[in-house]
């Protein structure tokens, strides 16, 4: 089943988060054939996690840290987001890696703390715009996975991976649905059987010629996510593919 994500960032209070729910709900009621995600800031994880319970809407956190508790002022456990009805975890978004200097190592970390405590981490991979207008998209990709699942195997079924390019995320200038299919098919030749969602300016417009990609997989989506309808537009559109 196709999986549509939507990655709020640091956007919505709690208010606000029960506001579009109470939306959302409505709209995409009738989805049957879609894995509906949404993924919200920390502080709004309680009040989504109570909304969704009984829903086909499953919850996500952007972020974890892979110790199970401790001495770790400002970071959020697996077993917190756990108890909250998350099931899966962004994890190595670019904008930690590249704001907040999340390394591969810790990624990788969070993704093997995410495995043993039955979480499903979304893998984030994404070369820079220099990286591909030197030719190197695949190597930098493929650099990713290999430190991020270093010491993993059998991943089918247990992980997402999304591809975002980071010239893509925020800009409105997706990649072409045919670059994402590119990567696409690389990271299941070099993985196996995993999804892949592809990222970077989504929108109720493009969102069909992606899914109708064979290797897309699903998506993560920022900023059109941040409304319902658009959202909802979104999930619809996979319900065809
Ligand atoms: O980073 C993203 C999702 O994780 C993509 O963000 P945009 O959809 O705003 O480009």
């Amino acid at each position: 089943m196709k999986l549509i994500a939507g990655n709020w960032k640091m956007n919505k209070t709690p208010s606000q988060t029960r506001e579009y729910i109470t939306k959302f709900l409505e709209l995409v009621r009738d989805v049957k054939n879609t894995e509906i995600l949404l993924c919200p800031p920390f502080t709004s994880l309680c009040v989504a996690g109570e909304m969704l319970k009984d829903s086909h809407i499953k919850l996500g956190a952007q972020n974890c840290h892979y110790e199970e508790k401790g001495a770790f002022t400002g970071e959020i456990s697996l077993s917190m987001l756990k108890e909250l009805g998350v099931s899966y975890v962004i994890v190595g978004h670019s904008e930690r890696r590249w704001l907040f200097g999340e390394t591969d190592e810790m990624i990788n970390k969070k993704v093997i703390a995410c495995l043993e405590k039955g979480l499903r981490p979304i893998l984030c991979v994404g070369e820079k715009i220099e990286d591909r207008n030197a030719g190197m998209t695949l190597k930098v990709v493929e650099s990713q996975l290999k430190l991020g699942l270093s010491g993993l195997e059998d991943l089918a079924g247990k992980i997402d991976i999304a591809y975002e390019p980071i010239w893509a995320i925020g800009t409105g200038t997706p990649a072409t649905p045919e670059d994402a299919q590119f990567v696409h098919r690389f990271i299941k030749e070099f993985l196996g059987d995993v999804r892949v969602l592809y990222g970077g300016s989504v929108s109720p417009k493009n969102a069909k010629d992606f899914l109708s990609m064979p290797d897309v997989d699903g998506l993560l989506v920022g900023t059109a996510s941040l409304d319902p309808e658009s959202f909802a537009q979104i999930v619809k559109a996979s319900e065809g593919e």
